[in-house]
């Protein structure tokens, strides 16, 4: 099937774009690699510490021939999706030496839940704590005792972080290694019914923790489609995990043979072999225009429109919401998974999952077939689900059609013809919006505003009955500059209180939404912030709004002449405690979300 015109346009300008910056990206993993491996380097000193603690395998890292794998682990007990990893480390070392290899755990990352900080003060650290997860993974990684890598993480800037840092060591062969979804707990729309009557109070704390236990109830990753999820379908689209394991649940003997496969495949594609795969050239400009193709058809999380152009600028690779906005206009949602319909992320593995939807978008040019895997010769072999035939791990090819058509749907009959993101311009700035999940009569809004700093007070103002209107709710300086971009999904009950009530709201913001947000219309991201100046600060309560995915439009309904009159408001001081302060450095020197929300990009000149 010929490439669709649209992406090979799209992929096109982005390879044009990049010239310089991917050259000189590709200059440095060729460096790397020509020092050769990285351990003759070393010092005998250098080298003793490496593997004094190595035990059974010193042997083996002191001779130097086989390869040496460095484990980078996300591991904690806070994130249920990565509690399990705890025992990889251990399992990766005995995989390791049936191949003749060995492992070391080269570090651990910081790794925040979401759940655990979403409306609290530590919310401000999200984002960020992705370039901790980058630098991390950099300190592991730069011990230099390794020749492959196997990345340890699932969770929302955890994925990001780890591919960010990894890259710039894009010289070795590495493997993202997933853990799993829990088993499906109390249906989402359950849990969400029962959160907007602890709204409205007409239930009690008892009984929603009663509720949000019941969802969230083992170790595994969360099983709504947000950005944990968003992420899984990446690796795959990317062709960086093994094929089909995003979805396989913990503690099943087919995850572990998924782990111990990606363990042995490692070892297969280094730069002594004859079958050499770098992360920095598997992670090319096919790659990731693939990842957004796959964020498009499947109405992933919105986290992904800030940490794709960051993680493309690791690997030289330049990306804007221009790209993703056209590319909207090709690819069809053809995935329907919580928040975006009922089902969860158990549900879609069942009804063909990520190998559906990669034979889907290859088949119909909508995806590139020919990158660099890890695994092999493209990405139609990602179209594979992985099953146990005894004891022996397999692959057998995606089921031919839907084995749901209420969660997944082929290209020629989608949910809708286009992908679920929306670039929105206007005299408020540049913002995104994700339509998957709202229902088509409320992709235009316009209404008088009603403007707050602070998701707090709007949700006093919805507790004190001032919101029961028509409504363009705005929670400005949420940028990375003001106070780090922290998710406002505290906000999605009572907006959706509201809209239920039959009242037409929007939420207009320079914040984030969780990737588990959805029904309520949400223009984010609105850059330039209104910390630096950008025009929200300039919006006064009773001011129209209209925001408008189908035109693409983001305007304040104020004469030209007073608009450009307007002073802008002024920025409330930032947040001191839960470590706030430490992140002042990040705040200071962090550039726009369209370019990632990095501090770190912004100061290394990537
Ligand atoms: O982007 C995301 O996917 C979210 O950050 C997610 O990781 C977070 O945990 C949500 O807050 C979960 O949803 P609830 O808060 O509704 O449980
Ligand atoms: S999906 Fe979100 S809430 Fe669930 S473990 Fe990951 S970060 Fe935490």
């Amino acid at each position: 099937m010929p490439l669709n015109p649209i992406v090979e346009r799209v992929t096109q300008r982005i390879i044009t774009r990049s010239r310089m910056t991917r050259a000189a990206y590709l200059d440095l993993i060729e460096r790397s690699r020509n020092q050769g491996l990285n351990r003759p380097q070393l010092s005998c000193g250098n080298l003793a510490h490496g593997f004094a603690a190595s035990g059974e395998d010193k042997p083996l890292i002191k001779g130097g021939k086989a390869m040496n794998i460095g484990i980078v682990t996300a591991y904690n007990d806070m994130l249920s999706a990565h509690q399990p990893y705890g025992r990889y480390p251990e399992q990766i070392k005995i995989f390791a030496r049936e191949m003749g290899a060995t492992a070391q755990v080269a570090g651990g990352v910081p790794a925040m839940c979401d759940g655990v900080t979403q409306g609290q003060d530590s919310m401000e650290l999200s984002l960020f704590s992705r370039d901790n997860i980058a630098m991390a993974t950099v300190v592991g990684l730069s011990h230099a005792m390794f020749e492959g890598a196997l990345l340890l993480g699932i969770c929302d800037k955890i994925v990001p972080g780890l591919l960010i840092g990894s890259l710039r060591f894009g010289h070795l062969p590495t493997i993202l290694v997933p853990a799993g979804p829990m088993p499906s707990g109390l249906p989402n729309k359950e849990k969400v019914r029962i959160r907007q009557l602890y709204a409205e109070g007409k239930v009690g704390r008892d009984e929603l923790l009663e509720s949000e236990s019941a969802s969230y109830h083992s170790p595994g990753t969360c099983t709504f489609y947000g950005t944990a999820n968003s992420n899984q379908m990446m690796m795959e689209m990317m062709g960086l995990h093994m094929p089909g394991s995003s979805f396989v649940q913990p503690g099943l003997k087919l995850r572990q043979e998924l782990t111990r496969a990606a363990v042995h495949r490692v070892t297969q594609i280094g730069w002594n072999g004859d079958d050499y795969r770098p992360l920095g050239l598997c992670v090319d400009e096919k790659a990731i225009v693939n990842a957004i193709a796959g964020l498009l058809a499947t109405g992933g999380s919105t986290n992904h429109v800030i940490h794709l152009p960051a993680i493309a600028r690791a690997a030289g690779i330049l990306i804007d919401w221009d790209d993703m906005d056209e590319l909207s206009r090709a690819v069809p949602l053809i995935a329907s998974v919580y928040p975006n319909g009922a089902g969860d992320v158990n549900a879609f593995a069942a009804a063909g999952g990520m190998p559906y939807v990669i034979r889907e978008l290859i088949g119909a040019g909508l995806a590139h077939a020919d990158i660099m895997t890890v695994y092999g010769r493209s990405l139609a072999e990602g179209a594979l689900e992985p099953v146990m035939d005894g004891d022996m791990l397999k692959w057998t090819p995606a089921p031919q059609a839907s084995l749901d058509e209420s969660l997944l749907r082929p290209v020629s009959a989608p949910f809708q013809r286009e992908g679920g993101f929306r670039l929105l311009k206007g005299n408020l700035g540049r913002g995104t919006i994700k339509v998957s999940a709202v229902d088509p009569s409320r992709w235009t809004i316009e209404a008088p505003c009603r403007v707050f700093s602070d998701q707090n007070d709007a949700l006093a103002a919805f507790k004190a009955g001032e919101l029961e209107r028509d409504v363009i709710v705005v929670v400005r300086f949420q940028g990375p500059a003001a106070n780090g971009m922290p998710e406002l999904h505290k906000l999605t009950p009572p907006l959706g209180v509201l809209q239920d009530r039959g009242f037409k709201v929007a939420l207009v913001t320079d914040g984030r939404m969780s990737g588990a947000s959805g029904k309520v219309p949400a223009a984010i991201h609105v850059s330039p912030e209104a910390k630096t100046g950008g025009p929200l600060a300039k919006l006064r309560d009773g001011d129209m709004v209209r925001v408008c995915a189908n035109t693409g439009e983001l305007t304040a309904l104020v004469p030209a002449d007073e608009w450009s009159a307007r002073e802008e408001a002024m920025a409330p001081p930032a947040g001191l405690g839960v470590g706030r302060e430490l992140f002042a450095l990040l705040r200071l020197h962090s550039d726009e979300a369209e370019r990632g929300g990095s501090a770190m990009l912004a100061a290394a000149g990537l």
